[in-house]
């Protein structure tokens, strides 16, 4: 995905700057790594302003510093991460549905920006919430607009309405809010058809949220798109669509925010399960390939973890207690949680390096190589925060042969263990 490449390259270059003995005081090493996030972001689609302002900050923030301080790297590291966040949150929060409180969510967007689908996705991960979303046809501008409503409806088991018939869109709305009110649908969710005064008539009838879709791929000209959106309608949100193959995501992303209109999702590709709630640091995290580990605040996780685990996970990272026995645990609840192909940067808690995403049945069959080495081990290997300092050669090769693999898959285990290990430690989300 392109917006795993662009964090991939931020990534890089502050591994390349971390990787120097110091980091100079004429400032070369800084300037390198922030020139390098600069073009990343600016082949993003980020606009040059953001960006200038962005390394400003950060250059800010280092200049500032005691000579000292020991600790530069990791201020610099923060100083991204609380960037990157700064950039992408509009500061704005968004009506969110209750469930069993009735609630009409209105879709409005340009044609072919994803509306029908993302209505479909919304309405899906709302079910898998416990709500009872239906869906309402609006859109009688494009004939089989009704009929791919349906479909997706009845792909969803979810009540619908519309009409091949009438030709006003508010008469259908208005028609289909009542029938699925009375049928006890506690989150109504319109799809409309971009005509600016059908538009306006159906926000007159005062839906509970309207949400503007953005195609990721127009990159900075999102801008201007929401901006006009929250010109003609007092409440909002926005949904940016096709951050899957666009190089541009990073720009549509970071504008849509400088409008001050919340993104609450994102669409990572055309099935319904490429849909991902929006939450600013743990996608900040996950860009920076840390946020495997964070994404486990991310609600979509908490849904398939038993309850009390993610606390205790986040808790003993925050504390820097990152053992194998961790990673252990963390391997069983991914195995539980089915498919892991709907988070973008591969397998959250590992490295896409290792575990790419699109490779569900490759990375689950790793994962379990990974338990049957780690059942091959001591409790005081399991429970190091460092199990390489406590292994040698001749330990790993027992426990390679114990559990019947090769000693390379002990020690990619140990380095992966490492990795995560330290990835944590430099981006303690936990601030
Ligand atoms: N790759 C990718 N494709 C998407 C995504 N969301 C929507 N699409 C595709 O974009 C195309 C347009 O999507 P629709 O949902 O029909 O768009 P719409 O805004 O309802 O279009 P109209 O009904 O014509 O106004 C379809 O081919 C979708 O499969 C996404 O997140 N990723």
């Amino acid at each position: 995905m392109v917006l795993a490449q662009l964090g991939g390259r931020i990534t890089r270059a502050l591994e390349q700057m971390s990787s120097l003995t110091e980091v100079d005081d004429d400032g070369k090493a800084l300037t390198d790594c922030l020139n390098e996030i600069a073009r990343a972001l600016h082949q993003s689609g980020v606009p040059f302003k953001t960006i200038c302002a962005m390394s400003s900050s950060i250059r800010r923030i280092v200049v500032n510093l005691d000579a000292r301080t020991n600790d530069k790297r990791r201020i610099i590291h923060e100083a991204v991460f609380t960037e990157l966040c700064n950039m992408l949150d509009s500061g704005k929060p968004s009506f969110t549905p209750t469930k069993g409180k009735p609630s009409v969510v209105l879709f409005v967007g340009l044609q072919g920006s994803g509306k029908t689908t993302s209505c479909t996705k919304y309405a899906y991960y709302h079910s898998r919430k416990g709500f009872k979303p239906s869906l309402v046809c609006a859109d009688t501008s494009r004939a089989g607009a009704f009929d791919q409503l349906k479909q997706n409806a009845r792909k969803l088991k979810i009540p619908y309405h519309g009409s091949y018939m009438e030709s006003d869109p508010v008469k259908i709305a208005v028609e289909g809010v009542e029938r699925l009110r009375k049928e006890n649908s506690d989150l109504i969710i319109v799809d409309t058809s971009r005509r600016h005064k059908q538009e306006a008539a159906l926000i007159e009838e005062k839906p509970d949220l309207v949400i503007f879709v953005i195609d990721g791929s127009i990159g900075q000209a999102a801008f201007d798109q929401a901006q006009a959106f929250k010109q003609s309608a007092s409440v909002g949100a926005v949904i940016v669509t096709k951050l899957d193959g666009h190089a541009k995501g990073g720009g549509a992303l970071s504008t849509a925010a400088a409008t001050k209109s919340p993104v609450i999702f994102i669409g990572t590709g055309e099935h319904i399960d490429e849909f991902e709630v929006f939450d600013v640091k743990p996608f900040v995290s996950r860009l920076l390939g840390i946020g495997d580990l964070s994404g486990l605040v991310n609600k979509e996780i908490h849904d398939v973890m038993p309850t009390d685990q993610p606390t205790e996970f986040m808790q003993k990272l925050a504390e820097g207690t990152f053992t194998l026995r961790l990673l252990y645990k963390h391997s069983q609840n991914i195995l539980n949680m089915g498919p892991i192909g709907q988070f973008f940067h591969g397998v959250p808690g590992f490295s896409s390096e290792l575990m790419p995403k699109g490779y569900d049945k490759e990375n689950r069959a790793k994962i379990k190589r990974y338990m049957t080495i780690m059942d091959s081990m001591t409790d005081e290997e399991l429970d190091s925060t460092n199990p390489m300092l406590i292994m040698n050669e001749s330990r790993i090769s027992q426990i390679a042969r114990r559990s019947g693999r090769l000693m390379k898959d002990v020690r990619d285990l140990l380095q992966e263990h490492k990795q995560t290990a330290k990835r944590w430690s430099k981006f303690n989300t936990n601030r």
